[in-house]
């Protein structure tokens, strides 16, 4: 787990709990396609459509994790989250753009029913219900995935087509993985004074975004035509 930072804490423990979960989703059959070249162009286009109506409402959760940032935490933790608010604006722009490369009609995209599980519950943790610090620990295991994932397509040995690595290296940069590190220090920093009923809800919901991004990636391989 090269991605994951030695020392012990909340985060990295849950991370190897869940080993078996958090390997399905990061080296799931649709980035070993990529990585080793196989994959079918139609398969990246049906991810591509659905993850821009995913990241169409991953902007409003961000934004509600900016707002839970506690006032008297230190301002660089507020501008981290900034930061991954505005990569997400010029994250759009760039889905537009390969759309446009890619002949894909964004617009005309039916959300599959896995992107609206997906997003209804993003919603959820939106609420004022979900503190800061599950929220928080929430959008760095939504990063981390992404991160783990497409870094792995860019490793010694990969085969990713050319075509493939504007969006791996999008995820797969060291800058972003940098970015989803500072998360993972404000999950864990979050983390230290709350509740046992706290941590309890932020590990479910860590698994449970495992799971979702499991069936997000589903969705590119198991649809047809
Ligand atoms: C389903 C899913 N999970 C995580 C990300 C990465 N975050 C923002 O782009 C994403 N684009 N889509």
């Amino acid at each position: 787990m090269s991605t994951i930072s030695e020392s012990r804490s909340f985060t990295t423990d849950w991370l190897h709990q869940n080993h078996e979960l958090y390997t399905a989703a990061t080296n799931h059959t649709f980035i070993a396609s990529i990585r080793d070249g196989t994959i079918d162009v139609i398969n990246f286009k049906h991810w591509m459509e659905q993850d821009y109506h995913f990241v169409r409402e991953f902007v409003r959760f961000v934004a509600s994790v900016l707002l839970k940032v506690p006032r008297d935490s230190p301002e660089q933790d507020a501008d981290v989250i900034l930061g991954g608010l505005t990569a997400l604006e010029s994250e759009i722009s760039w889905f537009r753009k390969e759309a446009n490369f890619w002949q894909i009609f964004l617009e005309k995209v039916t959300p599959l029913e896995s992107n609206k599980e997906y997003c209804e519950f993003l919603k959820e943790l939106e609420g004022t219900e979900t503190p800061y610090p599950v929220a928080v620990v929430a959008f760095w295991m939504i990063e981390l995935v992404y991160n783990a994932s497409f870094m792995s397509c860019l490793e010694e040995g990969s085969k990713t087509p050319f075509e493939l690595l504007s969006t791996v290296k999008r995820w797969g940069s060291l800058e972003f993985h940098q970015y989803v590190h500072s998360l993972q220090q404000l999950a864990d920093k979050a983390l230290e004074n709350v509740s046992e009923a706290e941590l309890k809800k932020a590990h479910e919901v860590c698994v449970r975004i495992l799971e979702l991004e499991i069936k997000f990636w589903d969705m590119a391989t198991i649809q047809t035509g």
